[in-house]
């Protein structure tokens, strides 16, 4: 951005701002030198089990709700409309799933890391691939949060962008190390409020200065930015109500389902039902932060809507117009422009915070662990640490990466989770919903998950395949010239491909599938890939599997359908707990070890009697 047009930071801007940061780490000392001092893997990556809801639920929303999203979100209304707001759809579906599917099954195998179902549904090696996958994606997903912020701070205010880079990733490396997942969730809980904080000052002195809510909304009206609902079924197409409402849910369920920085939250619960009480009180605070940003875009465009960007941008990234819009809003209001800044940097912390717990956990759960049996509490909450403090550098040099992609941040953040996530839910569906599913079919779909995913995705950045189209970017339908230029040539490109729109054929046509639909297509492949490769290799037979890995999905499904007294019922084979208990004969097939199912075993009871005696 022209420094010439950077606002500057007032003391009380740089005085809020530095307060939310010292409260970070404070909350963390805190819990370093509270309760059990963090001593044991149980306090430092479980909270020892002993959260309470309302926290819980606010530290579910906070961890994929980054500077990223606040950012990202009015960024695309800004320039396509308002159809990105129908993923909200795919929030109902995509929390009601975990709640009543992943989260129990998960939960009563009493697990800490989610990747150890892998292990038990499958073999240690499936356990493994999930693993590295799992903290690929976070790793490149962190690089992605901790550049956002750095990257708007230095827009706004001229800041360094790396050592901005730098003290973020610090900041929370210290509290995550120190506090353990304790101060996580509380650190969650206060970034969360300064979030939506930041967000409705924006939009309130937004709306003020732009002529009041009748304005704004003649403004977006005049600019045709309000989308009606889209059904057009072409899966190329970037945003419609299916791959939004449809598609979005596989994105869902990879994020709130088997991620193990949401699972892990839900297992800090002592009892079951509040655990899944946890996943209901995220729908009104996702929706309530998709609105507001969605809110966000709308009055950023009627503010600007055929207004000259040349002088104002140097950058040609929509992000950067997003930073500005805010700077310029809240100029003249001291204190504002911090509140926001810090929003983001709250948004951004608590994401990143999430990330390094998770990691740290998967890393000594699934990765050392197992080969160090023996090692001691001490040594393990040690080792715990210094993971987290590692991931911390890590993501650092992520960022830099970011940096170079120089994408819209949001793209880049929902195609990391479409492509990795995708194949990670796959292997879970695979495990959870087939019986006949062996541990060899399970890393060949994976591997053919993420090859496919890893194909369409390459191909579009390639061969420049979005499916976007873009609208005229003004109020008025005569775009001023000065405008096109500000917007850079991208814009009318664009504009020009969409009138002289061809449909694409062949690998083309492939490579234009909508990132939307990334998740579920991966999720798909690596289900019949694994199959395939099962039922070739020899599959699984009923009741081979540990118990309580797989879903007794026809039993839910009579259950589902008794509802409805005109389907006809389903017989169900067994109960969800009658599953025998396995010899493990079959060759090449995973045979829980005796410890293992006595370990799991009663502890898996006793959760379901204490679910049902706890309310
Ligand atoms: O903000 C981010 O860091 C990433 C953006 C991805 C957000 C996902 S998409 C669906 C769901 N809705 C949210 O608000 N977060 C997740
Ligand atoms: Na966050």
């Amino acid at each position: 951005m022209d420094p010439s047009n950077q606002k500057h930071f007032s003391a009380v801007d740089y005085v809020v701002f530095a307060l939310l940061l010292a409260a970070s780490v404070g909350i963390g000392l805190y819990y370093a030198l509270s309760g059990g001092r963090q001593r044991t893997t149980q306090e430092f990556l479980m909270a020892d089990r002993s959260m309470r809801c309302l926290p819980v639920s606010l530290s579910l929303i906070a961890s994929f709700q980054s500077a990223v999203a606040i950012i990202g979100v009015p960024a695309e209304i800004y320039t396509h409309g308002t159809q990105y707001w129908f993923i909200g759809c795919a929030y109902i579906l995509g929390l009601l799933i975990p709640a009543h599917v992943f989260i129990p099954l998960l939960y009563r195998l009493k697990l800490s890391s989610a990747y150890q179902y892998l292990e038990l549904r499958f073999s240690k090696v499936v356990r493994i691939c999930g693993t590295l996958t799992f903290i690929f994606q976070m790793v490149i997903y962190m690089g992605v949060c901790v550049y956002t912020p750095a990257f708007a701070l230095n827009a706004a205010t001229g800041f360094q962008l790396w050592g901005t880079v730098l003290i973020t990733g610090l900041v929370c490396t210290l509290y995550t190390t120190l506090g353990g997942l304790k101060a996580v969730i509380w650190t969650d809980v206060f970034q969360t409020l300064v979030m939506f904080a930041g967000q409705i000052a924006v939009i309130i002195v937004g709306v003020e200065r732009t002529g009041g809510m009748s304005e704004v909304w003649r403004k977006v009206k005049e600019g045709n930015r309000l989308s009606g609902l889209d059904l057009n079924p072409d899966p190329t197409e970037r945003h419609t109500f299916w791959t939004l409402g449809v598609g979005g849910v596989f994105l869902m369920l990879s994020l709130y389902g088997v991620n193990q920085a949401q699972v892990q939250r839900k297992f800090s619960r002592k009892i079951f039902p509040e655990s899944v009480k946890s996943c209901y009180m995220v729908f009104p605070s996702l929706q309530l932060a998709l609105g507001l940003s969605c809110i966000m875009g709308l009055v950023m465009f009627a503010r600007y809507c055929g207004e000259d960007f040349s002088e104002k941008l140097g950058s040609s990234s929509r992000d950067a117009m997003v930073i500005y819009f805010v700077m310029d809003m809240l100029q003249g209001l001291p204190g504002l422009p911090g509140l926001f800044v810090a929003c983001l940097f709250s948004a951004a912390l608590s994401t990143i915070s999430s990330a390094f717990n998770s990691l740290a956990t998967v890393t000594m759960e699934d990765l050392i662990k197992p080969h160090f049996p023996s090692m001691s509490e001490e040594r393990a909450t040690l080792v715990s640490k210094a993971l987290a403090t590692s991931y911390g550098l890590l993501c650092l040099a992520m960022a830099y990466l970011t940096h170079l992609m120089g994408d819209s941040v949001l793209l880049v953040a929902l195609k990391i989770f479409g492509m990795v996530g995708g194949p990670i839910l796959g292997l879970f569906c695979l495990g959870m919903f087939f019986p006949w599913a062996n541990s060899k079919g399970a890393v060949a779909g994976l591997g053919a998950g993420l090859v496919g995913a890893f194909w369409v995705g390459i191909g579009s950045i390639v061969t420049r395949s979005s499916g976007a189209k873009r609208l005229p970017p003004s109020c008025h339908i005569n775009t001023t010239a000065a405008f096109q230029t500000a917007i850079g040539n991208v814009t009318s490109l664009e504009t020009n491909s969409t009138l002289f729109f061809s449909r694409p054929t062949g690998l083309h046509r492939f490579y234009s599938l909508s990132y939307m639909w990334y998740a579920g297509f991966s999720c798909l492949i690596v289900i019949l890939v694994g199959l395939t490769v099962s039922f070739l290799t020899g599959p699984m037979k009923e009741g081979e599997a540990t118990p309580g890995t797989v879903y007794p999905l026809l039993v839910s499904l009579s259950a589902l359908m008794s509802f409805f007294p005109c389907c006809p019922k389903i017989p169900s084979p067994q109960g969800p707990h009658s599953h025998k208990e396995s010899n493990g004969t079959a060759s090449g097939q995973h045979t829980p070890s005796q410890q293992q199912t006595e370990r799991l075993l009663p502890d898996a009871d006793s959760r379901v009697i204490e679910y049902e005696t706890a309310v």
